[in-house]
Formats: C-alpha cells, sequence, structure tokens
C-alpha cells in the first residue's frame, strides 16, 4: 500500500499554485506542529487559514491533536506557513501522501523548514517536558524500503541518491542551543538521536531495549519521510523533539503511555517550545534565492 503511489508534477504545482491565488503570503519558513504542539500557529500575525479539507489534493488529518489547518502569517519579521496537524504512515496514507505538503511549500518559495514532534525517551539525559533538538534520525520504515522517494526520481525535486548524512542543519542546532541558554531553558535542552517507527502502538519493552541498545535517545512515528524528502528538494532543516514520556525498558517499572498523556505534556511545555521556535525564526538568514523554482 504504501510506497506504490506516485503524485505527479503538476499536482504538487496545482496545489502549490491554488494555495498561492488565496494567499498574498509568500513563505519563507514552514513549520510542522507535532502531536499536542499545534499552539504554535498561534503566534502567527495576519493569518490566512485553511482546512485541509478545502485545499485540493492535500490530505486529512485524523490524529486527534492534530486539527488539519494550514495557517499563513508573519512571525518575527519572517512570512511563515504552519501546519496545524501532519499525517502519519499509521493513518493509511502512503509516504508520498504524508511529505505531499514539504514539495508544495518548496514550490511556494520556502527555504527552510522546521520539524516538531512528540516523543518517547529512552536517554537518561532526558525526561518528560524536555527538548530534544534533533542532531540526526534513523528512519526504521526507510531501511526496509518503506521510503517517499521511492519509485521514479522527478529530478525537478532533486537528485536519486540524495545523502542525508547532514539533514539536520548544524548551524540551526547551534542557534537553538544558544537560544535556549539565553532564554534560561539550557538544563531542560540537549541535542540526541530520533528515531522514526511505524506505529501506531507504542513500543514493547523489548523494542524498547532495542532502540536503546542502537543508539536512539528517542522515539516516535512521524518527521523522518518529511526530513528525507525536505532534503531531497534543497530545504534547510530544523527539528525538534518535545520528549513526553520516558519508554519503558524494564517489566518491573510499570511506566505506560498513552496518546492523552503525550497531547498533555505538549500543553504543559508549549510555551516553551513556542518561544524556543520564535526566536530561532526571528534570527534566520534566508536564502532570498529560494524563488519556488523547481
Ligand atoms: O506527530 P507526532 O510525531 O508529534 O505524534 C506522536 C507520534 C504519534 O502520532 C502520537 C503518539 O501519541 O504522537
Ligand atoms: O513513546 C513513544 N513512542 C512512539 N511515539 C511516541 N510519541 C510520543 N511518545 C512516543
Amino acid at each position: 500500500m504504501h510506497s506504490k503511489e506516485q503524485i505527479s508534477h503538476d499536482e504538487y504545482q496545482k496545489t502549490a499554485d491554488w494555495l498561492m491565488s488565496q494567499t498574498q503570503h509568500r513563505p519563507q519558513v514552514a513549520i510542522i506542529c507535532g502531536s499536542g504542539l499545534g499552539m504554535l500557529c498561534d503566534t502567527l500575525k495576519c493569518q490566512d487559514s485553511f482546512a485541509y479539507s478545502d485545499i485540493p489534493g492535500f490530505p486529512q488529518s485524523t490524529v486527534q491533536g492534530h486539527a488539519g489547518r494550514l495557517v499563513f502569517g508573519e512571525l518575527k519579521g519572517k512570512t511563515c506557513v504552519c501546519m496545524q496537524g501532519r499525517f502519519h504512515m499509521y493513518e493509511g496514507h502512503s509516504l508520498c501522501k504524508t511529505t505531499f505538503p514539504i514539495r508544495v511549500f518548496k514550490m511556494m518559495g520556502v527555504d527552510t523548514l522546521i520539524v516538531t514532534n512528540a516523543a518517547g525517551s529512552l536517554a537518561d539525559g532526558l525526561q518528560p517536558g524536555d527538548i530534544m533538538i534533533i542532531k540526526d534520525h534513523v528512519n526504521f520504515p526507510g531501511l526496509v524500503g518503506l521510503n517517499p522517494l521511492s519509485g521514479p526520481n522527478d529530478d525537478k525535486f532533486g537528485l536519486r541518491f540524495p545523502a542525508m548524512s547532514g539533514c539536520y542543519d548544524r548551524g540551526l542546532r547551534c542557534l537553538a542551543m544558544e537560544i535556549a541558554k539565553q532564554q534560561g531553558v539550557a538544563g531542560l535542552t540537549r541535542e540526541g538521536v530520533y528515531a522514526m517507527v511505524g506505529g501506531p502502538n507504542f513500543e514493547t519493552i523489548a523494542e524498547a531495549r532495542l532502540l536503546h541498545r542502537l543508539g536512539v535517545d528517542a522515539v516516535g512515528m512521524s518527521t523522518a519521510p518529511e526530513v528525507v524528502v525536505a532534503t531531497h528538494c534543497g530545504l534547510r532543516v530544523f527539528g525538534l523533539s518535545l520528549i513526553t514520556n520516558k519508554v519503558a525498558t524494564s517489566y518491573e517499572d510499570g511506566e505506560s503511555v498513552d496518546h492523552e498523556g503525550v497531547l498533555e505534556v505538549g500543553r504543559l511545555r508549549s510555551l516553551a517550545v513556542q518561544q524556543l521556535v520564535a526566536e530561532l525564526v526571528s534570527r534566520l538568514e534566508i536564502n532570498n534565492n529560494s524563488d519556488g523554482a523547481v
């Protein structure tokens, strides 16, 4: 089901053209809100917003805590487009569909993608409520061939064999750590490796132990396909995980996780995430050659 569907260049273009005909905003930055982090959109000024169901070609959000709205607006002097709700593989979307908005954003002239997610911690130094700046990822579905870039390559977007070794921009990671210090949240913020699993079930103890042994710091069910597609088409990427729970790695400790708890931590820590993202956006240097031509 997942890798067969292909989306043509024209289909991405039609959606980009439709959006550009409906809003005067020409976004430089795209932000994807993770579970419980939809309020990141609330900080945008002069908003134009669209329900996903009204946007030609857009998939629909089905997950609680993912409102299903695309919001355009100004944030600290930059024009942004914000996804209040993302698409996950476990919802039954093909990976092309889960990443559909990324190429649309590229065509609209976006230069930088900021991805956020909720994730479970496997690292001793990461507690619920902490912010993990994503240094790298392990794309488990991708390792077994579930990759949004599978199928014929669209050379207008990028190379057949794109490098992923620097997909989380080093300069932006350093800047985010500096901002965290200035905002007094350095103690709650550290870099780490995110792993994407398919979901929708949370991990078994044995799976959690495996991930821990492999050097994974936090685990979630999204993000990697978006980052792969963004990197393929030349977007600069910054990612962060809000740690919403500890992943149980012992049969004795009785840790358990549910989606409501994930959303609750999102609500509690939304302000800190919002402030970090807003300051990062304000200090971004945008490459003005990004005219959306692909
Ligand atoms: O969209 P994200 O990755 O933030 O959502 C996480 C993973 C699952 O979709 C959900 C589990 O609570 O939160
Ligand atoms: O523990 C988790 N596992 C997978 N995805 C998640 N999203 C939030 N927490 C988790």
